[in-house]
């Protein structure tokens, strides 16, 4: 049986919440209130990043809480809460849900993906989601015992394919491949581009840039303005 968390996720969307440093809406209460308007816009769960953004959007709503902490390690490119201190850290800010790397990437200090994820089993009780690159890290991540998994990282590893469009062949085969729920995240642009997630398969879609991302969602209207003027000028 899912976890009725898990359950309420079925065919909603999830809004991912997040801001780099550096980026005009960083900060916690940004991210409050971007949770706070995907609560009103019907989202059925939010994504965020630190400790500090989980702490700040539990406050604001009773949406159930996707975390992770981004962190960068010299000598690995996993970032996506790559060590048992990251885990930590967002299961005492009170996430609901810990998002890890689960992609076959080299983790820091060699950490094997099976003996962190054992660990957190044995220390912790809560849900944990796979942010794989392909089908073949997510059978594996049904195998270690995670309780889903999310196209996350599909187009961010070297061995992904690489596009600017949502990876729909892999929210397909996934949701063939394994038994527990495949959420279909990253680059989905558009309610039919969510619609077609939905329709491959996903258990449930989760957006951030084209709903928290302002400047890249502006850049979007300017980039195809420019292009226009550079047809018509020529
Ligand atoms: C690759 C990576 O680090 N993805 C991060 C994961 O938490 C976030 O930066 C994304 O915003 C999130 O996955 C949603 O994707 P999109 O913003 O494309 O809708």
């Amino acid at each position: 049986m899912l976890h009725p968390i898990i359950q309420s996720f079925k065919g909603g969307l999830i809004v991912s919440c997040q801001a780099l440093e550096g980026e005009p809406f960083f900060g916690s209460d940004y991210m409050a209130r971007f949770a706070l308007s995907a609560e009103m816009g019907k989202a059925v769960g939010i994504r965020a990043n630190t400790p500090q953004d989980i702490a700040a959007i539990k406050v604001v709503t009773k949406l159930p809480l996707i975390g992770l902490w981004k962190k960068d390690y010299v000598g690995s490119d996993v970032y996506i809460t790559p060590t048992l201190k990251e885990v930590e850290g967002v299961i005492a800010a009170g996430a609901d849900i810990v998002a890890m790397d689960a992609t076959r990437c080299d983790r820091p200090g060699g950490i094997k993906l099976s003996d962190l994820v054992k660990e957190i089993r044995e220390k912790y009780q809560v849900l944990l989601m796979a942010d794989v690159s392909t089908v073949e890290e997510g059978v594996e991540a049904e195998k270690l015992g995670f309780d889903l998994i999310s196209t996350t990282l599909s187009g961010y590893t070297a061995h992904s394919p690489q596009s600017e469009e949502p990876d729909i062949q892999l929210i397909a085969d996934l949701s063939q491949r394994v038994k527990i729920p495949v959420l279909a995240e990253g680059r989905i642009h558009s309610p039919e581009q969510a619609l077609q997630s939905l329709r491959a398969g996903a258990y449930a879609v989760v957006i951030g840039g084209a709903i928290t991302r302002p400047h890249s969602i502006t850049k979007k209207y300017t980039d195809a303005i420019l292009q226009y003027e550079s047809v018509t000028k020529s």
